[in-house]
């Protein structure tokens, strides 16, 4: 068969929903399948996904995509997985279940160990060898919570018994009916216990949060062949699995930032620009993370990131808790009908903030508000606060490297939305380049996989795929700009600090 005739497919499993990609060799997408999953809150600040309604939307999606597009296993060359990051599961190696739901990057629920590490002394040592801020958003403290609240974990895990594993390794695992026990170095950089100098798990944190090393999987690059798994049960064709990576350093090498200083800013659940710096590990001095992404071959880079917790999801919630919506896109036709968001400001610090404020307590707040305030001004605040969001984080970030950026690369579900985009080249003062496909992370997890397999030669074969869809070019108007972004910062001082640690 020759490649022509063979396919790459993605799985990208995000926080929302799971997806199946399928790719040709020219790298177009030949057909998707999508299934949304349970969220999970079982109290104010905890959010939680069931691992294994996670791994049965993913497998369909698999199936399904195939099936759509009516290509045998035997023609698929490689599997490429990408994934929510920082999602914390913990497994019972002996019989396969998951001892405890799925604690989803979001959740809030572990900062009081936080501040036990604060209190520790460790914020530095965790900054320089992790390059995270101590916050619950990670790993390390929600594997810990899992084994000191669930009854039997910890005696289970000191006797070898337990797993842990971020998305990507409990799929792994369960598609190679538990042979390989794997991640990749991007995905091991946000678990606030591996450490990014040395590239190896890091034994004093682990000992910091009781978590034994036996726990712990193996960790490889983002592009190699790390297991087999075969599609249509027993005797079915065994495909290999072939790339790894968290979905947004698989987004960072879909849009082909493999280079020092160049950057892109996903709007999906969250929102997050990751800047690649090459071999040179940046610290930041303004809130952000230094985590790990991939070169021109998949090998290991760093990257200078900047995460915001809630982006497209306050599109979300103003569609399923506040009703204001039947329709995420909507939400672009009810902002232009009013020609401003008339003083309002909607500070969508639902699970507190991420970079570059670092706050758990933080809540969510609209401020402003005066009797000629209707509904559509709160949309528009809503999603202006994406985009004064992502300027919080550029500002940041080009502090930090020293680099101004003169285009922002974007992709992600919410891009879509031409009022958004508008509204962040002015506020950005930059220029916003909007591809024609904007499933990148999908991309960047199948040119990973391919790359290992062969199926593509080198990422030269892939530098001219991507086809621009739009420019948004930013107005003019600096004392608007100014006066609008001050707003903001004034807004989120009313947000932080919000919760007292009962209610999280
Ligand atoms: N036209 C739109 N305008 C604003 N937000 C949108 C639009 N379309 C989708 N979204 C938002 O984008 C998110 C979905 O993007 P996606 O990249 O699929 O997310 P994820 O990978 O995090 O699950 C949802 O939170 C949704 O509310
Ligand atoms: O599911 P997404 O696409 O919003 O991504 C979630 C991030 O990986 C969390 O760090």
């Amino acid at each position: 068969m020759t490649t022509e005739q063979k396919y790459i497919v993605a799985l990208d499993q995000g926080t929302t929903s799971s997806r199946a990609v399928v790719l040709d060799h020219n790298a177009n997408i030949v057909c998707s399948s999508q299934r949304e999953f349970t969220q999970i809150y079982p109290k104010a600040g905890w959010v939680e996904h069931d691992p294994l309604e996670i791994y049965a939307t993913q497998s369909s999606t698999l199936v399904e995509a195939l099936a759509k597009a009516g290509i045998r296993s035997d023609q698929v060359a490689g599997i490429g997985i990408t994934n929510q990051r920082e999602t914390t599961i913990v497994w019972n190696k002996n019989t396969g279940k998951p001892v405890y739901n799925a604690i989803v990057w979001q959740c809030r629920r572990t900062a009081d160990t936080c501040e036990q590490l604060k209190k520790a002394g460790l914020e530095e040592y965790i900054r320089d060898n992790t390059g995270l801020v101590v916050d619950p958003y990670f790993s390390g403290t929600k594997i810990k919570w899992i084994l000191d609240n669930v009854e039997g974990a910890r005696e289970e895990a000191e006797a070898g018994n337990l797993l842990f594993g971020t998305v990507d390794t409990w799929l792994i695992w369960k598609m190679t009916q538990g042979r390989v026990h794997v991640t990749d170095y991007t995905n091991a950089s946000r678990t606030m216990v591996f450490n990014i100098n040395t590239l190896e798990w890091d034994e004093k944190l682990l000992k910091a949060l009781d978590i034994p090393l036996s726990m712990m999987p193996e960790v490889k690059s983002s592009s190699e062949v790390y297991g087999e798994t075969n599609i249509g049960g027993k005797g079915g064709t065994r495909i290999p699995i072939a790339g790894i990576a968290g979905d947004q350093q698989a987004a960072l090498f879909g849009q082909m930032c493999v280079e020092p200083g160049q950057a892109k800013n996903t709007y999906g659940t969250g929102c997050f620009l990751l800047m690649n710096t090459g071999k040179e590990k940046v610290t930041s001095h303004n809130g952000l993370l230094t985590t790990l992404a991939c070169g021109p071959t998949g090998e290991v880079a760093y990257a200078l990131e900047g995460a915001v917790f809630m982006g497209g999801a306050s599109i979300q919630w103003l569609r399923d808790e506040v009703k204001l919506l039947d329709d995420a896109k909507d939400s672009e036709y009810f902002a232009e009908k009013v020609g401003s968001a008339n003083g309002v400001y909607v500070v969508p610090a639902f699970t507190g903030l991420g970079a570059p404020y670092w706050d758990p307590y933080a809540r969510g707040a609209i401020v402003g508000l005066t009797r000629g305030v209707n509904s559509n001004h709160i949309i528009r605040a809503t999603l202006e606060s994406v985009a004064y969001q992502t300027r919080d984080v550029l500002d940041a970030m080009q502090a930090d490297s020293g680099i101004k950026l003169g285009t922002l690369r974007v992709d992600g579900g919410a891009v879509a939305n031409n009022f958004l985009m508008q509204f962040q080249s002015d506020i950005l003062d930059t220029e916003v380049h909007r591809p024609v496909v904007t499933e990148v992370t999908a991309l960047g997890s199948a040119y990973l996989a391919g790359l290992a397999v062969g199926f593509w030669g080198s990422i030269d074969e892939l530098k001219d795929k991507a086809v621009l869809d739009r420019k948004f070019i930013a107005c003019n108007d600096d004392g608007k700009r100014n006066r609008r972004y001050n707003g903001w910062k004034r807004a989120v001082e009313c947000a932080k600090g919000w919760a007292v640690e009962d209610d999280i």
